[in-house]
């Protein structure tokens, strides 16, 4: 039985009157993870924004289905650089996306998303004395405090190490899973699409759009997927779909 959470349609952006994105049409489930792959200027980051509502829909539609009618409270989205209030102690980071729950109900949560990010011990600490890949576990713990049916991620692991990478990725699909909430990932990396993503978006430039999909059959979640068997013989074909959408 599908059920609806996501639904784009017709969605078309142009910057300065160059087209960035054309007639991007896809729908989601609740629940659901995807991953939007493609080569550097496809549109993705735009895609994401769009989704998120961080910059207007010139053409086309978006649609959340059953969105909480509250703004801000249906997608959590998670960057590349981890934009945290400096002025905020590290645990406050997280607390101020919570201020709906008693304080008491606060406190255990953002307990419980330190501890899972292994950062406990820095809970009364500024952002600014963490190192970069702390920095990075934190503005994923406050993403997934909102609790949001919608989690938007875009490149949030490119700049940790691999192990750092394969744990956070791990845990981010963990957290997903027991809250029930839908992921759109955008990378340019075949080998994260594949262990985010149920389904992957190939897109290409130019402009940007959607050109094929596909829905690898692995039976394992997260980096244990790299030890299914079809595992690299399917990142091999997506990582031949993908030079041929960046050919010129
Ligand atoms: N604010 C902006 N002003 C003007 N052009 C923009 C702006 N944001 C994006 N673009 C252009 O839109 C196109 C798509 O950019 P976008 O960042 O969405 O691509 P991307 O697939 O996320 O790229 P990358 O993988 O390199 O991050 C590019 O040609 C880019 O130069």
């Amino acid at each position: 039985m599908n059920d609806i959470l996501l639904s784009v349609s017709g969605l078309g952006h142009g910057f300065d009157a160059r087209p960035a994105l054309q007639d991007v049409s896809f729908a989601l489930n609740r629940g659901e993870r995807v991953a939007i792959l493609g080569p550097s200027g496809c549109g993705k980051t735009t895609l994401l924004r769009l989704i998120a509502g961080l910059i207007p829909v010139q053409t086309g539609q978006i649609t959340l289905l059953g969105a909480n009618p509250a703004p801000g409270t249906n997608s959590a989205v998670i960057f590349q650089s981890p934009r945290l209030l400096p002025w905020r102690r590290v645990e406050e980071n997280i607390s101020i996306v919570l201020a709906h729950l008693p304080r008491s109900a606060r406190a255990a949560r953002v307990a419980a998303l330190l501890a899972r990010m292994g950062i406990a011990e820095r809970a009364g600490d500024w952002p600014d004395d963490l190192s970069g890949g702390q920095r990075q576990r934190l503005a994923l713990a406050r993403a997934l405090a909102m609790q949001a049916p919608l989690l938007l991620l875009d490149e949030p692991f490119a700049n940790l190490d691999p192990l750092a990478r394969e744990q956070m990725q791990d845990v981010v699909l963990a957290q997903a899973s027991e809250e029930g909430s839908a992921l759109i990932a955008v990378t340019h990396s075949v080998d994260e699409a594949l262990i985010l993503g149920d389904r992957i978006l190939l897109m290409q430039a130019q402009p940007g759009r959607i050109w094929q999909e596909f829905l690898p059959e692995l039976p394992s979640q997260g980096s244990a997927r790299r030890k299914d068997a079809a595992f690299y013989p399917t990142l091999a074909t997506i990582s031949e779909a993908l030079h041929r959408a960046a050919a010129p």
